[in-house]
């Protein structure tokens, strides 16, 4: 038994600063959304892939992927990413894990994948990141308030991995109490369910703004992405 990935490519791309959605920029004649899906094509635990894509992207996105295998069907995004998600979730043929992860994360590595399927099938929910490198302050008003103990602080990425019941149960009820989210896992810590956490690795940035295209072009040129 495998999962199902979701890959959420119906953004704007607004920090990007371009006049296109980031996901469609070409580094190395390859596509930031081409080499994310590339990553869950190679990996034997990945049984069918869905995108969100923007309504006027949809023709340009089955394009791309229209030799893929793994690549089962595109749908509408919504306004936020939430909606994109939830979207593709009710749509899909019910499973029993999904992963969920951002189309401008191309650099995920088969040993993360690895370690949120392996938790996912104890844990129902699971996320990867790593620790935060930068001391942390709160900043009131200009002036520090407090210095954030950062033994604790962990910079949390996708993909996050999720028992397809309970992330459905989750998008639901955020949904019903209008509740905002940056990440998936925080509608099921808000049903007060656990979290498990992974580790993911510094390579697995998401593409945000100009100064990521760089740091994109160094990993790919180092040429040993995992
Ligand atoms: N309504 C939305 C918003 C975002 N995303 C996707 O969610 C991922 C992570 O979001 P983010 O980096 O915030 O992308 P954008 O919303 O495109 O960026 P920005 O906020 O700069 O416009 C991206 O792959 C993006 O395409 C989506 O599917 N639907
Ligand atoms: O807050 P942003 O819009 O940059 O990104 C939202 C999510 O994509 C992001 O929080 C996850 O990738 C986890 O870090």
């Amino acid at each position: 038994m495998g999962y199902t990935a979701i890959i959420p490519a119906a953004g704007l791309g607004k920090r990007m600063g371009m006049d296109y959605n980031k996901v469609f920029i070409r580094i190395n004649e390859m596509a930031v959304i081409q080499m994310t899906v590339s990553q869950f094509e190679k990996d034997d635990h990945c049984e069918a892939i869905y995108l969100a894509a923007r309504a006027d992207e949809i023709e340009s996105m089955n394009e791309l992927f229209s030799d893929s295998k793994k690549v089962k069907g595109i749908f509408a995004g919504g306004s936020e990413r939430q909606d994109s998600i939830y979207n593709v979730l009710k749509q899909i043929p019910k499973c029993r894990y999904v992963m969920i992860h951002d189309g401008a994360r191309p650099f995920v590595t088969k040993d993360t994948l690895d370690a949120l399927y392996e938790s996912v099938k104890v844990d129902k929910a699971v996320i990867c990141g790593v620790n935060v490198k930068d001391t942390i302050k709160i900043v009131d008003d200009g002036l520090v308030t407090n210095t954030v103990p950062r033994e604790r602080l962990f910079v949390v990425h996708t993909p996050q991995a999720f028992d397809y019941d309970l992330i459905l149960k989750a998008h639901r009820e955020a949904r019903e109490n209008q509740l905002a989210v940056t990440d998936d896992a925080m509608m099921v810590e808000e049903l007060g369910r656990s979290v498990s956490v992974v580790p993911s690795n510094y390579d697995n940035i998401k593409i945000t703004t100009t100064e990521d295209l760089i740091i994109a072009e160094a990993i790919l040129q180092r040429g040993d992405l995992g």
